[in-house]
C-alpha cells in the first residue's frame, strides 16, 4: 500500500465521515425529479472519505454517487436556464444526481439534451434507471467508458459542460477533448478545480474568462466557472 498513490482529498482529512445537510432545492419544482434527487442524496447523507481515499479505483465505489451539493445543482440549473443551453456535456454521471439537475434544466428551458459520460457500467445502469424514474430519459444520452475517449462523440456547439471527475484528475484531458466543440460563449463548471486545469484555463490568452463560483454549501463550497470566449 505504501507505493499506492493516495488521492488528494481537497483539503479534507483523509480519515473521516462527512455528514451532509438534508436535501433542499430552491429551484426544482417537479415532484418526480425532486423525489429521485432526495432519495439519492439521502442514501449518502454520510460519506466515508477514508474509504474513498484508500480505494482510488472508481470501480470499487459502484454504489456511491459522491454527488455535487444541492446548492451547486441549483446553480447549474439556473445557469443552464439563463443561457437556454440545449447541448450540455457532463463528466461524470455517477448515479445521476447532477445529471438530474442538468436534464431538468434543459427540459424546463424548452428542450435539449445532456451527453453524460461514466466509466463504471454498474453506475451507468443505476443512473439510467434514476433518470427514467424522474421522467427525463428523453433528454439524456449516456456514454459508457472512459470519458477521454467517449466524449469525442459529443455533439458540436456545446453550450455548457460540467466537469466533476475523479482521481487521478483528468479534468484537463476531458476539457481538451471537448474544447474544439465548445461554442463561443459556452460555460464550463469544474467542480474539481484541480491545479492543471486551473493553470490551463487561467493562462493569459487561454480563450477563457474564469471565476470561482461560491455555492453556499459548506460540503462543496465552490467550483471554477469558465466562459469560452
Ligand atoms: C464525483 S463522481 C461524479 C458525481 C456526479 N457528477 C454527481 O453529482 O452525482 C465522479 C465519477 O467519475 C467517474 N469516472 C472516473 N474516471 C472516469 C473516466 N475516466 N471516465 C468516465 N468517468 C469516470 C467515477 O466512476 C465517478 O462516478
Amino acid at each position: 500500500m505504501a507505493d499506492t498513490p493516495r488521492p488528494d482529498t481537497d483539503g479534507r482529512p483523509d480519515s473521516m465521515w462527512v455528514e451532509r445537510p438534508p436535501f433542499h432545492s430552491r429551484l426544482i419544482k417537479d415532484e418526480r425529479v425532486l423525489g429521485v434527487l432526495d432519495e439519492l442524496y439521502e442514501r449518502e447523507r454520510r460519506i466515508n472519505w477514508e474509504e474513498y481515499a484508500h480505494h482510488p479505483d472508481p470501480r470499487h465505489h459502484a454504489g456511491t454517487g459522491f454527488s455535487l451539493s444541492p446548492e451547486q445543482g441549483d446553480q447549474l440549473y439556473l445557469l443552464i436556464r439563463h443561457g437556454r443551453a440545449r447541448r450540455v456535456v457532463e463528466f461524470a454521471t455517477s448515479l445521476g444526481f447532477s445529471t438530474l439537475f442538468l436534464a431538468a434544466a434543459v427540459r424546463d428551458g424548452g428542450g435539449g439534451r445532456v451527453y453524460t459520460a461514466e466509466l463504471v457500467p454498474e453506475k451507468v445502469e443505476q443512473a439510467r434507471e434514476n433518470i427514467a424514474r424522474a421522467g427525463l430519459a428523453d433528454h439524456v444520452t449516456f456514454f459508457e467508458g472512459d470519458a477521454c475517449e467517449t466524449l469525442a462523440a459529443a455533439p458540436e456547439d456545446i453550450d455548457f459542460a460540467l466537469i466533476d471527475g475523479w482521481e487521478p484528475k483528468v479534468s484537463l484531458d476531458v476539457l481538451k477533448v471537448i474544447e474544439p466543440k465548445l461554442r463561443s460563449g459556452a460555460l464550463i463548471y469544474n467542480e474539481n478545480q484541480d491545479r492543471e486545469f486551473l493553470d490551463y484555463v487561467r493562462t493569459p490568452d487561454s480563450g477563457y474568462l474564469n471565476l470561482p463560483l461560491l455555492s453556499g454549501s459548506t460540503y462543496k463550497p465552490q467550483g471554477e466557472l469558465s466562459l469560452r470566449v
